[in-house]
């Protein structure tokens, strides 16, 4: 009888609960009442559409200039722009729970990572096992190792600068972070730095942060395995590495030296069980290749952006460098993580702040769940179910806490950064100004949340930092940056006509460049 029926009316039921679902998330859903572009309200994919392209963070900023601090950006997403909501949302007391699609990020689907961990009390037992890894005396005990990457990172930068060749700073800032990392988890460096087979790597991780950030927007993807798709391109690389993974586990047992391995190995876990038992060999690996991926092109990113902020403001460039050499008089080798005179290199980390502000390296929005009974932020209540967060690029770009914020400006940072430091606050200020620079201080840092906020931020923050202002500090010892070329000054124009560093906001940021000349300073060699 079927085939009498004209076509398109066996379609109208579709066409129907089509309609009908939309004309319901527009004006009958429990988000209907907030603001937000008008497709974003009907489905994920429009969102999803921005992440592939890598403007999602771009977008999200621009919704909220257009919408305010509130923006519906999915059918059941909430995104909410200022310090005080960041502060709301990811404080341990939040009536919140990491959203469902943190799963994609653990690669098991039986065993969450840290990172994954939906559980809070699951959570909280294997963070304090990775805290242990990050402790001023554990980190004490990689320093060698961390150096030895750094002082081939330094020497690399030379030797293709003696050939005449640029270096591109995004490509050697990935050897190093991926090799350091990979030195301190499986034992055995990727050794990217040195030589070639294993430069694949990166690649594959970038890939994967962009499957992991679509994943998050829309989790139709995961759930139907669409994103099998995305990686397909590069299955034979993924294949590879978890090959050299395995290889590492085989063959090196007798290498273990004090390092985040050796670290997890030993380490018991008090959860789920009356005693404390040691992690299983999985969970070791996992918690590995956990730390492989959040802590190599993060890293990077941070250490590239540095040199493109720095290298496109002469001003900053020369006055960063001239403090390095003023600190450090006679050797590099002095300059290592949390050394006093460091620590003094004032200007040199408010240049770095003032980067991991402007191009943070994760840009996005880590989404949380709502669990019963709701929450109020920003004095917005807001239901059970739905996923919410803050944009760590818009919110480190409010106009409010950071004047001009598109303009790299590091002097923004001085006497900020240093607790016992009264900043701009001199001898002759009133009392009424005096609380004015303090309530300016707090502001900036509220908005300042590159690693995120509360008990799920980065755990590894100190040692990010330390491998950050170690490297660029050696760099400006050795080396005059300048840019290879004109060409080069515009990988991203922002507003106002500033240098933008253009970012890919993915899970963490992809980029490209800046392609740089370091030529060895007059009288100075490694
Ligand atoms: C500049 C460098 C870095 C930045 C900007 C950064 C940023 C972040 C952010 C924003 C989060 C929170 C993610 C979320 O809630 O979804 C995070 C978590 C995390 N990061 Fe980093 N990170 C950096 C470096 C590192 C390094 C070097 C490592 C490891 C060696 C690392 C390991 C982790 C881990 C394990 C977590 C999960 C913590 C938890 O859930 O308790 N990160 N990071």
């Amino acid at each position: 009888m079927l085939e009498h029926v004209p076509p398109i009316y066996t379609l109208c039921p579709v066409i129907l609960y089509i309609a009908g679902l939309c004309v319901h998330r527009i004006y009958f859903h429990r988000l209907h009442q907030h603001p937000g572009p008008l497709l974003a309200k009907l489905t994920n994919w429009y969102a999803a559409y921005y992440t592939w392209q890598g403007t999602i963070h771009l977008k999200l900023r621009e919704w909220h200039d257009a919408y305010g601090p509130i923006v519906r950006f999915g059918p059941n997403s909430i995104s909410m722009n200022s310090p005080t909501a960041m502060a709301q949302i990811y404080s341990a007391r939040a009536n919140v729970r990491k959203d469902d699609a943190y799963s994609v990020m653990s690669a098991s689907s039986h065993i969450p990572s840290t990172i994954s961990c939906l559980d809070k009390g699951q959570h909280a037992a294997k963070r304090r096992i990775l805290a242990q890894l990050f402790t001023p005396s554990a980190l004490k005990g990689v320093e060698e190792r961390v150096l030895s990457h750094i002082r081939t990172f330094c020497a690399s930068l030379g030797e293709s600068s003696q050939d005449g060749r640029a270096t591109d700073m995004a490509v050697l800032s990935d050897y190093l972070t991926f090799d350091i990392i990979s030195d301190l988890c499986y034992g055995q460096a990727f050794g990217l730095l040195q030589c070639t087979a294993l430069r694949y790597i990166p690649n594959v991780i970038s890939r994967i942060s962009r499957r992991n950030a679509i994943c998050f927007i829309q989790p139709a993807i995961q759930k139907y395995r669409l994103d099998r798709l995305f990686l397909a391109p590069i299955s034979t690389q993924i294949r590879a590495f978890g090959r050299w993974i395995q290889q590492q586990q085989k063959e090196h047992p007798h290498k273990i030296t004090p390092d985040f391995r050796s670290h997890l190995t030993t380490s018991t876990i008090t959860h789920s069980g009356p005693d404390p038992r040691p992690l299983t060999n999985k969970e070791v690996w996992i918690e590995l290749l956990q730390l492989v991926i959040a802590g190599s092109d993060t890293t990077a990113v941070a250490l590239s952006a540095a040199v493109f902020h720095l290298c496109h403001h002469a001003a900053a460039l020369a006055r960063a460098t001239a403090e390095v050499r003023t600190h450090f008089p006679t050797t590099v080798e002095a300059i290592r993580p949390g050394s006093p005179q460091l620590r003094r290199c004032t200007y040199l980390h408010a240049c770095i702040h003032e980067s991991l502000r402007l191009a943070p390296p994760v840009t996005g929005l880590a989404p949380r769940r709502v669990l019963e009974g709701g929450i109020q932020v920003d004095g917005v209540w807001l239901p059970a179910g739905i996923v919410l967060g803050c944009p760590i690029y818009a919110v480190q770009r409010d106009r409010t806490c950071f004047p001009a914020p598109d303009r790299y400006f590091p002097g923004r940072w001085e006497g900020v950064l240093d607790s016992s430091c009264k900043g701009e606050e001199s001898d002759d200020m009133g009392e009424e100004e005096r609380q004015q620079q303090r309530q300016k201080r707090s502001r900036m840092l509220s908005a300042f949340c590159p690693f995120s906020v509360g008990p799920r931020a980065c755990v590894a923050r100190r040692f990010a930092m330390d491998e950050i202002t170690v490297t660029l500090a050696r760099a400006l010892f050795l080396y005059d940056l300048r840019l290879a070329g004109r060409e080069n000054a515009d990988t991203g124009t922002g507003a106002a006509g500033a240098a933008e560093y253009a970012l890919k906001g993915w899970m963490t940021s992809g980029r490209e460049g800046p392609v740089v000349y370091a030529s060895p300073r007059e009288g100075c060699s490694l």
